[in-house]
């Protein structure tokens, strides 16, 4: 049977790294300060345009973590960035801002308007290496956002251990068959069962044997 294509195409998720790119940030509220935060906890370089900006953007413009200039959108701005978002309490300066972008072939997010977003932004929760997102497609952000908790409340110590013990194999070890079998023994098998009920002495044990079985070039010791 053919599949119909949805009425409302699903939104496609991507996990983008910004470190080094840089960002425009249109508008200075509360929604303006969240988008903030996030892009430079990517580590992206942000300009930040809007006439009034709060406490907290301020401050990170005092220190040097971004660049606020304190003034309206005009017509170019957003020529030399990677990425564009827009969150003022003007749907027209959206609609400007989104215009633009787009012609010169930038990607875009305003906050206040679905229909003119090139990609939207889900509810996130952080646990160490893991993020947890949630979209609604644009339909129930509140439901999102209670999603978000619940299922980033799931994410444990153990599992933020696994991924950095799994992100350390990754570095050491030469990919293919054997490190991809290993990595899910850790993951999800034995080795990680091991772990999770704190008996590490066995798990070291079991990973040093997995590793010699393997023939994996790796610390044994
Ligand atoms: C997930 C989150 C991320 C973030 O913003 O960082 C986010 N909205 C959050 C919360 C939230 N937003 C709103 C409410 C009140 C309840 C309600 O109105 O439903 C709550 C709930 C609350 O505050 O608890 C109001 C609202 N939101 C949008 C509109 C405009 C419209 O729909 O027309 C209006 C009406 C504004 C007005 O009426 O003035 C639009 C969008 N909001 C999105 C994201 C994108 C779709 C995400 C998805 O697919 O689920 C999209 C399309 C655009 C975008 O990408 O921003 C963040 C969770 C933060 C967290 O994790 O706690
Ligand atoms: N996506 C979401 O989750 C979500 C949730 C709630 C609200 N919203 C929408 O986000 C938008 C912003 O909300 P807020 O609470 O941060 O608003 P706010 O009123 O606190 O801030 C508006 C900001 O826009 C700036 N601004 C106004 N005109 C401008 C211009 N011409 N150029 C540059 N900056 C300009 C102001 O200086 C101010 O900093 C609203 O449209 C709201 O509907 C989105």
């Amino acid at each position: 049977m053919k599949h119909a294509m949805p009425s409302h195409p699903l939104d496609y998720p991507v996990c983008l790294r910004l470190e080094g790119r840089s960002v425009l940030l249109v508008g200075g509220g509360a929604i303006a300060e969240g988008r903030a935060l996030a892009v430079l906890d990517a580590g992206a370089r942000l300009r930040v345009i809007a006439p009034e900006a709060t406490a907290t953007l301020r401050r990170l413009a005092a220190d040097g973590r971004l660049e606020w200039q304190p003034r309206s959108y005009k017509a170019g701005d957003v020529r030399g960035h990677h990425l564009v978002l827009a969150a003022t309490d003007d749907v027209a300066v959206g609609r400007q801002v989104a215009t633009e972008a787009r012609d010169v072939g930038l990607w875009v997010n305003t906050a206040d308007e679905p229909a003119l977003c090139d990609f939207t932004l889900p509810s996130v929760g952080r646990r160490g290496p893991i993020t947890v997102a949630v979209s609604s497609a644009g339909r129930a952000p509140a439901l999102a956002s209670h999603l978000r908790k619940t299922l980033t409340a799931q994410v444990t110590r153990h599992h933020i251990w696994l991924a950095r013990l799994s992100g350390w194999l990754r570095e050491h070890l030469p990919r293919g068959e054997g490190r991809q079998r290993l990595l899910k023994q850790v993951a999800v098998g034995d080795i990680g069962a091991l772990l999770e009920r704190g008996e590490r002495k066995a798990a070291w044990a079991r990973l040093r044997t997995e590793l010699e079985h393997s023939k994996i070039p790796g610390e044994t010791r």
